[in-house]
């Protein structure tokens, strides 16, 4: 942080660098894998950053959270049972409690001091880990699908920082693996999956590594999050051999008028129905590479 400012430089984006205005410096911690900022911003709110890269911002979580959570939960009937990784901020909880038909909500988040912090800075997210459903997991996502009971999952989302870092294995083919097991026939995943902008290798990686995994459905979504690098990201949409999933066709309809959005946690402020279709067009550079059969 420099003369008032924060940039986010970082060698998974070379060259270039968004800025917040840091109003104050709220929290600095070193946890046992990475180093914690909090900063009041002047024009996003509180701030989280975790090793130099932006998380969360007060203004646009939103975004990021409705569309990660709302993407997959939409796509099934029913869903019961769903796995978070990573996501200790506590939005994506505050995002799945919003459905009745859910009677488990697990998660598994590496570093406590992300969940401390969350609850003391960012009251709005860490809302989420107050729903009775929850039951909270310190530890290793990888070692924790390893441990969970074949096809127990509905649903799965990993939300994970970048792959440089605590979160690096939650990219690979082996993680996959481990979540397809642990997901129900026709069940589903939706990973963070980078900027079509800047990762397309990254992408192509992953998209091959779940095309060999998972036997149903298998697309790419993203969205708009201006305090992302390059002001978007996207999103890894998976289904399990079994019921077909058509992640275009959300079978579940939640919007602004909805019961579901009316609850204790605030209206849906970024998600609904058009938006849910519409995230998984793409343009052609990216259309060319995720795609390819
Ligand atoms: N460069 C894009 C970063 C995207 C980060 C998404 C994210 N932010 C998080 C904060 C706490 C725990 C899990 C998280 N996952």
């Amino acid at each position: 942080i420099s003369n008032g400012w924060f940039s986010e430089i970082s060698a998974m984006w070379p060259g270039e660098a968004h800025s917040l205005k840091v109003e104050k410096i709220l929290f600095q911690g070193k946890s046992d894998y990475q180093n914690v900022i909090v900063f009041q911003s002047a024009s996003y709110g509180k701030v989280l950053v975790l090793d130099g890269v932006i998380q969360v911002t007060e203004r646009d979580e939103c975004a990021y959270q409705e569309m990660i959570t709302h993407l997959p939960l939409c796509s099934i009937p029913n869903p019961k049972k769903v796995l978070v990784i990573g996501g200790g901020d506590g939005g994506v909880l505050r995002e799945v409690s919003r459905y009745s038909s859910v009677d488990q909500i697990d998660i598994c988040e590496i570093d406590k001091m992300v969940v401390d912090v969350s609850k003391e800075f960012f009251p709005k997210l860490a809302v989420g880990f107050e729903d009775p459903r929850v039951n909270l997991n310190i530890g290793d996502g990888v070692a924790f699908l390893k441990n969970a009971q074949e096809g127990t999952y509905d649903a799965v989302i990993v939300d994970s920082s970048d792959p440089i870092g605590p979160a690096q294995e939650l990219f690979e083919k082996p993680f996959f693996e481990s979540v397809a097991r642990a997901l129900r026939p026709g069940g589903v995943v939706c990973t963070q999956a980078e900027s079509i902008w800047l990762h397309m290798h990254i992408i192509e990686d992953i998209v091959s590594a779940c095309r060999q995994v998972f036997k149903g459905s298998v697309d790419y979504a993203w969205t708009t999050v201006p305090t992302y690098p390059s002001g978007v990201i996207g999103f890894m949409l998976c289904s399990t051999e079994g019921p077909a999933v058509d992640f275009k066709k959300p079978v579940h309809h939640i919007d602004e008028s909805t019961a579901e959005t009316n609850t204790s946690k605030g209206p849906l402020k970024y998600y609904n129905p058009g938006i849910h279709s519409a995230s998984f067009c793409l343009p052609s550079f990216a259309k060319r590479v995720i795609d390819a059969k």
